[in-house]
């Protein structure tokens, strides 16, 4: 076993002044047991904890570390941008040549707004669907997780499905009641769900291939299914691209499938690791934004100039870069097939899901496609396999329903080194 001393002695501490000693709920190991461990720093593909342990980073920051930590292109820009300060409440050129970039490359994006997280990204993207049609109810996918906004916490996916709240308390009966379910990749039912409410649903959010109860692709025919009901009802299409933005191609997921939503909610990459978020979509939605339109939204940080600094490095890198996608594409490949020969020599029940560098291993013998099936998962199963990966040093997201990412730092040598610790780790499961 690893001598972890350091980062229990930290998460002693800091149990008596963080709730549960970790400021995001999936930190915290609990659905894999153990303490977490307290990171210290990170280069290219290798995270160091407090105690000095190297490990190989599955999840990259959950997605923004595309390009592996500390790029030194991003660092530089951050540098430069901290020289200038690190916020003014006025705008900058920068947030303008973001806003550019962004809607030069993501189909759906017009007009863009800069917020400073995921969650605020999708909780003013259905604000401003629901000014701009008038409609109160919003549809989301059972399973996704858009951030921790009230109206999301319904069925949600991610730490809230981890921890077995997916229906947060504190959420009022009428948000609740606002906040229409459907199962994922399954159009008959978001139809029945639409007619019964008639005029009334402002917008479908839904993650178009989501990360949030693990990974699950779109079926053929799903998205496209989804942009004919809301041009037949005149409803919101919100594709959240938190996760998939800049990650799955340039233009994110809907570039990859060919489906234009209304809006898209982004994040993480576009931030290079810092804070932020964003939304856009089409002119005349986004025009109902404060102060081109009535609704209202704010931020005294948003836009804010190192976060913006960080994020334009890392989006220009991959513009000019366009080999990294077909490098963390086929470095995922290589993995997944790696890992589907392991899983049948070694006779254990699981399915693996992959969209170009996302990736999940499922410990369930069901093709996962939907929040069902997803829950299907021996999440004991899945503790004992992240806890054996952790001790040959290779980080794993610490929770059956995550995705994991792979960045540009990988390389084929990395990958023969997860798949050795992976046939031991599978090897130990019994
Ligand atoms: C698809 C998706 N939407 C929204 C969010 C919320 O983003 P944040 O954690 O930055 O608030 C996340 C991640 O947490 C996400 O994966
Ligand atoms: N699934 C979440 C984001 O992608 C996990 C990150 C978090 O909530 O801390």
């Amino acid at each position: 076993m690893h001598d972890i001393s350091r980062s229990t002695s930290i998460f002693e501490r800091a149990k008596q002044v963080i709730p549960g000693g970790v400021n995001s709920p999936v930190r915290a190991f609990r659905a894999v047991g153990g303490n977490p461990l307290f990171m210290q720093r990170a280069k290219g593909p290798f995270l160091y904890d407090e105690d000095g342990h190297e490990y190989v980073d599955m999840i990259n920051s959950w997605g923004p570390m595309i390009l592996g930590h500390a790029h030194p292109v991003v660092e530089e820009a951050v540098k430069a941008a901290l020289a200038f300060s690190p916020s003014f409440g006025a705008p900058t050129a920068r947030e303008v040549e973001m806003a550019e970039l962004i809607c030069s490359l993501v189909p759906s994006v017009e007009k863009v707004r800069m917020v400073n997280s995921g969650t605020e990204a999708t909780m003013s993207a259905v604000r401003v669907a629901r000014g701009f049609t008038g409609r109160d109810k919003i549809v989301k996918m059972e399973g996704c997780y858009h951030g921790h906004g009230d109206s999301f916490l319904i069925a949600a996916g991610s730490g809230a499905l981890t921890f077995g709240t997916p229906d947060s308390p504190g959420v009022t009966k009428g948000t609740a009641r606002d906040t229409l379910l459907a199962p994922f990749n399954d159009l008959e039912a978001i139809e029945d769900i639409v007619e019964e409410n008639k005029g009334q649903v402002a917008a479908i959010i839904l993650e178009p291939v989501v990360g949030n109860m693990g990974c699950v692709a779109p079926q053929a025919g799903y998205l496209q299914g989804l942009r004919s009901l809301c041009d037949r009802h005149n409803i919101v299409l919100i594709f959240d691209e938190v996760m998939t933005g800049f990650r799955l191609a340039p233009g994110g997921a809907q570039e990859l499938y060919g489906v234009t939503p209304d809006m898209t909610t982004l994040g993480k990459i576009i931030g290079g690791g810092l804070p932020v978020g964003a939304y856009g979509g089409r002119k005349e939605i986004m025009d109902f934004v404060s102060p081109a339109g009535p609704v209202y939204q704010a931020g005294t940080l948003s836009g804010n100039p190192l976060a913006m600094a960080a994020g334009m490095a890392m989006l220009k890198y991959l513009q000019a870069h366009p080999e990294v996608y077909q490098h963390i594409d086929r470095m995922t490949t290589t993995l997944v097939q790696g890992l589907a020969q392991q899983v049948k020599e070694a006779g254990v029940k699981a399915t693996i899901n992959q969209v170009g560098s996302m990736f999940t291993l499922f410990f369930t013998d069901k093709h996962v496609i939907d929040f069902e099936t997803a829950k299907t998962v021996d999440t004991q199963k899945f503790a004992a396999y992240f806890q054996a990966m952790l001790q040959q040093g290779i980080y794993l997201a610490p929770s059956q329903y995550e995705a994991m990412f792979i960045s540009a730092a990988i390389d084929e040598k990395l990958i023969s080194r997860i798949l050795d610790a992976s046939r031991h780790a599978l090897a130990t499961l019994g």
